[in-house]
Parts: structure tokens; C-alpha cells; sequence
């Protein structure tokens, strides 16, 4: 193994909530699929409660923080727009990462991250109440290198690389291309000394490929695709392929 510190898997189950929601019976159950995924060993638990609650809702959120207390050394990522509603469950939990997205209140899934030459005034007073809550902060960037000083002067802890770009490349000749874009935009964040986070669209097939490729990754989110193979692998064979993804990104080559 390398030296190199190892990438947590952090499970996001805003797919879970979905089926649940369709109909009034409770299941599949949220609180249970996060019990499973740490049981197996997943570093972590991501959702994103969108102010529509088409998936995740606010129990959902509350119920999952008093399930992490059983989990001391996992961590709770909650993801959102700071602008909508994300900062009413930072200021009332306190996770251990809020991760700052920046979605309209309707929008299909995240696609894109923070410009911030645009936002970086506004979101400034949100970072620093977020960390003065003692809540580690990440904000969703695309993989543009010149980005990241922006991110370190705003006050935020770490990115999160939006890696559905890299997901739709790989597999096809631009793959190479791609992921040196990611490479770049990682290492200039390691260079500004932020955290690396990565997430969307990330699975079985693509991820151990970007960790090898992409330096310093400490977290990566992952929700759509996990639970599509968990559907048909169940949560803890799921958890346990995810985390062999990981560690052959790190196997001694
Ligand atoms: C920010 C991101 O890329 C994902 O975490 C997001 O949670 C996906 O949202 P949906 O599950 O609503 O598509
Ligand atoms: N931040 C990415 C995440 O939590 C899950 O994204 P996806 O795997 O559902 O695309």
C-alpha cells in the first residue's frame, strides 16, 4: 500500500429517500441503508436535502445525525445551496462537513459548480459561520486549476471536484485529456492548501482510474450509481466492491 493517505467512501442515500417517497410505508429505510454501508465499512454518509424534498427530508437529515452519535468515526456530509436551505441543518447539527453546491431550487441534479468571480463575496460570511460552527466547509468546483486561490481566500476548507465531465469521458479517447484537467485542478488546490473531495457520477467502473490519476483525494461521494448497484448487490457487497476500488488505487504498482 502506498503511502499516500487513503480515500474515504462517503455514502450518499438521497436514492434511498427517493423510492421511499413513493409510497407512505417507510421503506427502504434510510437510517437502515446508512447502518449497513458503515457496518461495512463506509467512511461516511452524504445527503443532499434539496428544498423540494423530492428525496431527502428533514427528518431524514436529523434522524441520520443521531445515527452517526452510534458512529464516532464516521463523518456527515450534508450537501446544499447555502442561499436555499443547507445552513438551517448546519446551524441546527453542526456536521462534520457541509458541502456548498450551487443548485436552483428546482434543478434536475448538480451540474455545475461555483463560479467564483461571481460568488465568492456572498459565500465568504457563509464559510466563516459554517467553520465558526466548527463545521469543516467544501464548496462543488468544476476542475479549472485558475479557480482554486478563490476557493483559499474565501475561507472554505476544501473542494469538491464535480467529476460527471470526467464520468461521460471515460472509457473514450478524451479520457487522458479529461483527467489531466482533474489532476491540475487538485494538485492547485493541494497547493492552496485545501482539502480534495471528490463526487457525481462516480462508480465501480470509473472510480479506481481517477483516484490513481487525480493526487490527494480524501473523500469521495457517491450516491446514484452505489445504490443502483446496490439494488442489485446489496448494501454491503456494494460497500465492500467500492471500498477494493479504493484500495487498488493505492496498491503498491
Ligand atoms: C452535489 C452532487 O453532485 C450530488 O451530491 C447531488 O447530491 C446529486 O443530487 P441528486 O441525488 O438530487 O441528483
Ligand atoms: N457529491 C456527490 C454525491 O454525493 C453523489 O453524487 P452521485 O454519485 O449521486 O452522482
Amino acid at each position: 500500500m502506498s503511502s499516500a493517505a487513503r480515500t474515504a467512501l462517503s455514502v450518499n442515500l438521497n436514492k434511498v429517500a427517493l423510492v421511499r417517497n413513493t409510497r407512505h410505508l417507510g421503506i427502504p429505510s434510510v437510517t437502515r441503508a446508512a447502518t449497513l454501508c458503515l457496518r461495512a465499512g463506509a467512511q461516511g454518509i452524504t445527503v443532499h436535502p434539496r428544498p423540494d424534498e423530492r428525496h431527502i427530508r428533514a427528518h431524514d437529515v436529523r434522524e441520520l445525525h443521531e445515527l452517526l452519535k452510534a458512529w464516532p468515526r464516521a463523518e456527515f456530509n450534508i450537501e446544499g445551496n447555502p442561499f436555499h436551505n443547507l445552513m438551517d441543518f448546519v446551524r441546527e447539527l453542526r456536521p462534520h462537513q457541509c458541502t456548498l453546491v450551487p443548485d436552483s431550487e428546482g434543478q434536475f441534479t448538480s451540474d455545475h459548480g461555483w463560479d467564483m468571480q461571481a460568488n465568492a463575496t456572498r459565500l465568504n460570511p457563509i464559510i466563516e459561520e459554517a467553520r465558526a460552527l466548527g463545521v469543516r466547509v467544501s464548496l462543488f468546483m468544476d476542475p479549472v486549476a485558475a479557480a482554486m486561490p478563490l476557493v483559499r481566500d474565501a475561507g472554505a476548507d476544501r473542494i469538491e471536484l464535480y467529476t460527471e465531465p470526467y464520468a461521460k469521458a471515460f472509457g473514450t479517447p478524451a479520457q487522458a485529456e479529461v483527467l489531466r484537467s482533474y489532476a491540475q485542478a487538485a494538485q492547485a488546490a493541494l497547493d492552496c492548501g485545501l482539502g480534495v473531495n471528490a463526487g457525481h457520477d462516480l462508480n465501480q467502473a470509473n472510480l479506481t482510474e481517477f483516484l490513481m490519476a487525480v493526487p490527494g483525494v480524501s473523500e469521495v461521494s457517491i450516491g446514484h450509481a452505489f445504490i443502483s448497484e446496490a439494488l442489485e448487490q446489496g448494501y454491503e457487497a456494494t460497500t465492500q466492491a467500492y471500498l477494493a476500488s479504493i484500495d487498488g488505487a493505492f496498491a503498491p504498482s
